[in-house]
């Protein structure tokens, strides 16, 4: 009978992994996968081989079944890190009487158990297994531990040096508490009184899930020592440096604060380093915003203000009250550093302003105070300038669709505030979804807290090909005769158990409610299962299917279903998969394709344990001891019920009484039903789904809900979104992407940009098949390491509903080549701002996207010298710093280039020209042969005779060809 390479390496106590790469080394070829079957011949040239070679790898180990198993493990171990296994006991599962047995000594000193080797079960009948290298020490301890006492922790307990002698021909060592069978010894309740396996070289924090988490199913496990252990490093011995006796002890310097500065302190001044420390950044910040725009570094640069902001907290806030404050009773030094900076050193032009000591020359408002976000109006009001002049400052900087009534953020309003010179306190006012929400989302579970959970499975594919008739033969029901017309008119979800573990399936109505659920970022699913009926074979839909799948990034498993049906060539489905990129695991690809037939029950155990093998290898895991999260998979209101929501929890545990928020919905929950058989539940763990009652209106597909502690931040939160919602519809902002926007969204990274990549999501239609294949190959020429454009889909045929509907959801934009969009699609691409941009010339459209990914290259740096100056005198001004007074011997020195410091034909440093000038001006340029003084940006020891080498980077655009 064929077996699974999993399941042989399971039996054999072998990593899957390391099994299928002996697989290869026996000659059997194909099999790149953990989930390929092996023939019985095949099984058996694989034991063959491992009898063999662990007869030639142990000739002097203990004749038992498992040394060549250890001994085949040890040749597939990298060499640095290979282990030592050792067994030593006979059985994992302890009598009730074992808790009064010693304790184990090995175990108490030894770290966490490696996960794979966590996975290793001995056969029953093994007794010891001894590396290849370590044959005799590790026999005379079986031996003897075998004649006192066959339990491991009695071995362990009586070979107390075992472990350190192990450490020390290791080359580890005998100190490592690891190795050290005498350190002191820990109980673990949770490991039961079974052996574990162990390994010495594993950081301690990733193992107590293992010891804690899977203890009951370690139980079941044959006892084994796995020794793994890195050298340690020699330890330095630095001596404590002791004070002298008598010797006085440190003190602090008496600093006197003058009274002025106590009393700034009080009001929330900022101390003179931080003051200083503000103005630079000030500065920075104007230059960046200046030099980059709207689209340039704005997130960058914004992020560091935004998060010396966060950390200022309450400080931050009294000493902006302050300056606030000081920009009232001092008039025009108001806030604005950065301009105070700028222009600090032109004050003496002007006598008058000499007089104020204070700077006129860029006009300066008061500051403006505004929680944001707000609308383009509320700015202008606040700011005091028209409305036209700030809508049109947007407009320059490049962003279209706005109206007054548009929302302006954080970013955008500083970035005007900034283009527009205008003095501005913005605070991002302190919502409930900021604090509780996000906090609930980004929170980490620790890794002992997670346990295994079953994975959510979606069935996928062409209307007709029999999603419905395996879930119901899986679950043992039967829907599909009783739905309308035979079609899905719902989402179903159900939790189904085979030997004791789970899986919990979704079956769509098509692929539009899966595409939906994505489109609100819920994507709920772990394992896609493509049913593809064999005498169809790939249809449009499953081809959408595929892209759905595909851009959800999850495994996908095809069912090949009504394999029953007479005359069926699955080589010709199988064939279809490959041309789509899903090539299957008996070709050498990494798709498991399952026959099935739904009426006839074929294939249904295969498929079952397909999918809980994947979940393995996977390990999905949750916490359920937290407050749960999930999604909404649909929701409906049901006569005397009120609303009925459909969930699953992804996390934590649900209960009924919990108070949970779900896109604008909340509520209480009233009850729980189980989605397949009704009966009512108190609490529903991860991967559940469950029917809720006690929303107080319908939450919306794919929405997330969260459970929250407090009614009023429920009801809160759900308003707010409400509000939010209406508002962005006022506004009329785009969201999706459009060729103009999409510059915009890659630098916000919603386009899912990848580190510097820049990367564009197309679904094109054309009018034949031609036409596909040359738009195909004209994208190809667009290929180029920092741009990825991808195809979600193609096909023939005028632009349909579910083009639009995956276009929303991946913020993809449709190319449509001599076809058009049907009605229903071009009603909801207005909707949902989806744009369809139509050509009937293949260039036009290549030419259009090699445009647009152009602008988005970043672009090439060039370094230009421009000159070189000499120090010929140093002067140190106090409150000013050093001003280097040099002979230009070359070139120019310009204005705001950077300088290579060289002192006796080394380059020290390089660093930024803070100011420039000759005489006492401030200059543009000095050209070769004049004199001028020169402070740098963060560095003061200049001297005499240091060599200045002016240059200057210089940013050119670079194209795709
Ligand atoms: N011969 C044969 N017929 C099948 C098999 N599986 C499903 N069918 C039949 O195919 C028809 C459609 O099956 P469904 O399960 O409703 O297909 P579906 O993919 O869920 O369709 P939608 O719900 O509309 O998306 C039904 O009449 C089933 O009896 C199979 O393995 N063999």
């Amino acid at each position: 009978m064929p077996a699974r390479i999993y399941a042989l390496a399971k039996e054999l106590n072998l990593d899957s992994k390391d099994l299928v790469d002996l697989v290869k080394k026996v000659g059997i070829t194909g099999k790149g996968s953990a989930l390929a079957s092996l023939s019985d011949e095949e099984t058996q040239r694989v034991r063959d081989h491992l009898a063999g070679s662990a007869q030639a790898a142990a000739p002097a180990a203990v004749a038992t079944e498992a040394a060549p198993l250890a001994a085949v493990r040890d040749s597939v171990v990298p060499m640095e890190r290979k282990p030592i296994a050792l067994n030593v006991g006979r059985s994992s599962r302890r009598p009730a009487t074992a808790k009064n047995e010693p304790a184990p000594a090995a175990e108490a000193s030894a770290p966490e158990p490696e996960v794979e080797a966590e996975k290793v079960e001995e056969p029953a009948k093994q007794e010891t297994a001894a590396p290849a290298e370590e044959p005799v020490v590790a026999k005379k301890e079986t031996q003897a531990d075998a004649k006192a006492d066959a339990s491991p922790q009695a071995t362990a307990a009586k070979s107390p040096g075992l472990a350190s002698r192990i450490a020390s021909r290791m080359g580890a060592r005998p100190s490592s508490p690891a190795a050290d069978a005498n350190a002191p010894i820990r109980r673990d309740s949770s490991m039961g009184g079974s052996g574990k396996v162990r390994q010495l070289d594993r950081p301690t924090g990733g193992g107590d899930k293992k010891g804690s988490g899977e203890g009951s199913k370690a139980k079941r496990r044959e006892p084994r020592i796995n020794v793994k252990m890195a050298s340690l490093p020699d330890v330095v011995d630095t001596p404590i440096a002791k004070s002298a006796p008598g010797e006085p002890k440190a003190q602090k310097p008496d600093v006197k604060l003058s009274p002025d500065a106590i009393a700034g302190h009080r009001q929330g001044m900022l101390a003179p380093l931080d003051q200083l420390a503000k103005e630079d950044e000030d500065k920075k910040r104007a230059k960046r915003a200046g030099l980059t725009g709207f689209a340039g570094d704005k997130k960058k640069a914004l992020e560091e203000e935004e998060e010396k902001r966060r950390k200022k907290g309450l400080a931050g806030m009294a000493s902006s009250r302050a300056e606030r404050t000081r920009g009232k009773t001092r008039g025009k030094l108001a806030v604005d550093q950065s301009a105070y900076e700028r222009n600090r050193y032109n004050r003496g032009n002007s006598r008058g302003n000499k007089r104020k000591g204070v700077n006129t020359a860029a006009p300066r408002k008061d500051a403006v105070v505004l929680s944001l976000p707000c609308s383009i109006r509320s700015f202008s009001e606040a700011a005091g300038v028209p409305v036209g002049k700030v809508l049109g400052t947007l407009m320059q900087m490049g962003v279209a669709d706005i109206n007054i009534n548009s929302q302006l953020d954080l970013e955008s309003a500083e970035l005007i505030a900034t283009a527009m010179d205008l003095t501005i306190e913005l605070k991002e006012t302190e919502t409930l979804e900021n604090s509780l929400i996000m906090e609930l989302e980004n929170r980490e579970d620790s890794e002992d807290s997670l346990i295994p959970r079953a994975p959510i499975v979606t069935f996928l594919g062409h209307v007709d090909h029999g999603k419905t008739s395996l879930l119901d033969y899986l679950i043992g029901i039967n829907v599909v005769s009783g739905e309308a017309g035979g079609i899905t008119q719902h989402i179903r979800a159900y939790e189904v158990e085979k030997d004791g573990r789970s899986v919990t399936f979704v079956d769509t109505p098509g692929h539009e409610a899966f595409t939906e659920m994505r489109a609100r970022g819920a994507n709920v699913t772990d394992i896609a299962v493509l049913v593809v009926a064999a005498d169809d074979g790939i249809m449009p839909q499953t081809e959408e299917a595929i892209s759905h799948a595909k851009a959800a990034e999850v495994p996908i498993v095809v069912a090949l279903n009504k394999i029953d049906l007479e005359g069926v060539d699955s080589n010709r489905v199988l064939t279809q998969l490959t041309e789509h990129q899903l090539t299957p695991s008996e070709w050498g690809g990494d798709v498991e394709v399952v026959r099935t037939s739904a009426t006839k029950g074929i294939g249904m155990d295969e498929l079952l344990e397909t999918l809980l093998t994947i979940a393995e290898l996977n390990e999905y895991k949750a916490n359920p001891d937290r407050e749960a999260i999930g999604v909404c998979l649909e929701s409906e209101q049901q006569g005397d019920r009120g609303v009925v929501a459909k969930l699953v929890v992804q996390n934590g545990t649900l209960r009924v009484g919990d108070i949970v928020v779900c896109g604008s919905t909340y509520g209480r929950i009233r009850a729980m039903t189980n989605t397949l058989t009704g009966s009512s539940m108190m609490e529903a763990g991860p991967s559940t789904p469950v029917n809720v009652m006690g929303f107080d209106q319908a939450p919306g597909a794919g929405e997330r809900f969260h459970v929250l502690d407090d009614i009023s931040k429920a009801r809160e939160i759900a308003e707010t979104r409400e509000d939010a919602s209406s508002q962005e519809m006022l506004s009329g902002v785009t969201t999706k992407v459009s060729f103009e926007n999409f510059q915009e969204m890659l630098e916000d990274g919603r386009l899912g940009q990848n580190e510097d990549k820049v990367k564009l999501n197309l679904i094109i239609r054309a009018d034949v098949k031609g036409s596909l294949e040359a738009i195909q190959k004209e994208l190809t020429k667009l290929e180029h390491p920092e741009v990825e454009i991808k195809v979600l889909q193609q096909s023939v045929g005028g632009v349909s509903l579910a083009d639009v509907t995956l276009a929303s959801a991946s913020n993809a934009v449709i190319a449509a080549f001599n076809v058009i969009p049907d009605e229903k699609a071009r009603a909801l691409a207005d909707e949902r701002n989806v744009e369809i941009r139509r050509y009937n010339v293949i260039y036009k459209l290549t030419d259009e996207i090699k445009l647009m990914i152009e602008g988005r290259l970043k672009p090439e740096e060039r370094v230009v010298e421009l000159g070189r100056a000499v120090v010929k005198q140093v002067f140190t001004i106090s409150r000013v710093g050093t001003i280097a007074g040099c002979y230009v011997a070359q070139g120019s020195i310009q204005r705001n280039c950077r300088i290579r410091v060289n002192r006796d034909g080394r380059t020290i440093g390089d660093y930024a020209l803070d100011t420039l000038r000759r005489i006492k001006e401030d200059v543009k340029e000095v050209p070769r042969g004049m004199e001028c003084g020169i402070r740098l940006q963060g560095f003061n020891d200049i001297k005499q005779d240091d060599v200045l080498e002016a240059y200057k980077i210089e940013e050119v655009a670079r194209t795709l060809d």
